[in-house]
């Protein structure tokens, strides 16, 4: 690969006992969009809390492009090209989908002082745009509340968008979004993604939309990264089988063979 733009050596943390992340070494191409999987509590969040300044490593080193960002905080690293989405949607609640996005657009382009001139012309422009690039026109002047959880999460990743980064981080993008709409969604999303060029890494436990929509995945299990290779060739491996699918299954599927986090 020609010089990654996102790159981690030798993470750790360890929290008491629990190590999270155990020697994570980790290089990300521009453009590409990488799956993390692995069983609960294998260390996913702590890699994308790490490399958005959430936390800091006790060890190792993450570069971003060319320049060491470890430590810094995270308002920095957005201001440097990285944002993240989040597990559960970080919405204003009370306000309007518009001026969520646009809470965004003004803060990243210096325009934001106070909420009063929030929609202004250019912002509501920008804000738009960004909307109809996620299929969220249609509930624009929606409150936050309102939505169904799909949109909550295509809004929160509009927001992290607004932000105009190269690296996008998102912590279960389809979780707790019903299985029909998961599909049109990450469609949704990695058009958004690809047709900026901006590069992705998504925790994700549904191995469907990890097939479908990753060029790489990345399988961590207790802090460390049992294997990382084209979804077609990891996903058929034995030990990630054991390790990741089989504890998937498990938790993920009932008697019926439903999906019980959908
Ligand atoms: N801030 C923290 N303080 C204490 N323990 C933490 C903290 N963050 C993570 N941990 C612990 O570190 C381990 C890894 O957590 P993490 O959330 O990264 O796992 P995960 O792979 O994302 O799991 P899941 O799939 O359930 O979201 C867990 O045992 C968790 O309890």
């Amino acid at each position: 690969m020609s010089a990654p733009l996102l790159s981690a050596r030798g993470l750790k943390i360890a929290f008491g006992g629990v190590k999270a992340a155990d020697g994570i070494d980790l290089d990300i191409a521009e453009g590409e969009i990488v799956a993390i999987i692995g069983p609960n509590g294998a260390g996913k969040t702590t890699f994308i809390n790490m490399t958005t300044g959430y936390l800091h490593p006790q060890a190792g080193t993450i570069t971003f492009d060319g320049a060491t960002i470890t430590g810094l905080a995270p308002r920095e690293i957005v201001r440097r090209g990285i944002a993240r989405s989040f597990q559960i949607p970080q919405l204003f609640t009370e306000h309007t989908v518009i001026e969520n996005v646009a809470l965004k657009v003004a803060a990243h382009r210096g325009f934001w002082h106070g909420f009063r001139p929030l929609l202004d012309g250019p912002t509501t422009a920008a804000a738009m745009a960004i909307l109809d690039r996620f299929g969220l026109r249609d509930v624009a002047t929606a409150r936050a509340t309102e939505l169904n959880e799909g949109a909550r999460k295509l809004t929160d990743i509009a927001m992290a968008m607004a932000l105009e980064p190269r690296v996008l981080l998102m912590d279960e993008p389809t979780s707790g979004v019903a299985s029909a709409e998961k599909f049109a969604i990450m469609d949704t999303l990695v058009a958004a993604l690809r047709a900026r060029g901006v590069t992705a890494v998504f925790v994700e436990h549904d191995m469907e939309v990890v097939e479908r929509y990753a060029d790489r995945v990345a399988v961590w299990s207790q802090g460390r990264i049992l294997a990382s290779g084209p979804p077609a060739q990891v996903l058929n491996d034995a030990a990630v089988l054991r390790e990741v699918i089989g504890v998937e299954v498990k938790h993920a599927t009932g008697p019926g063979g439903g999906d019980a986090r959908a």
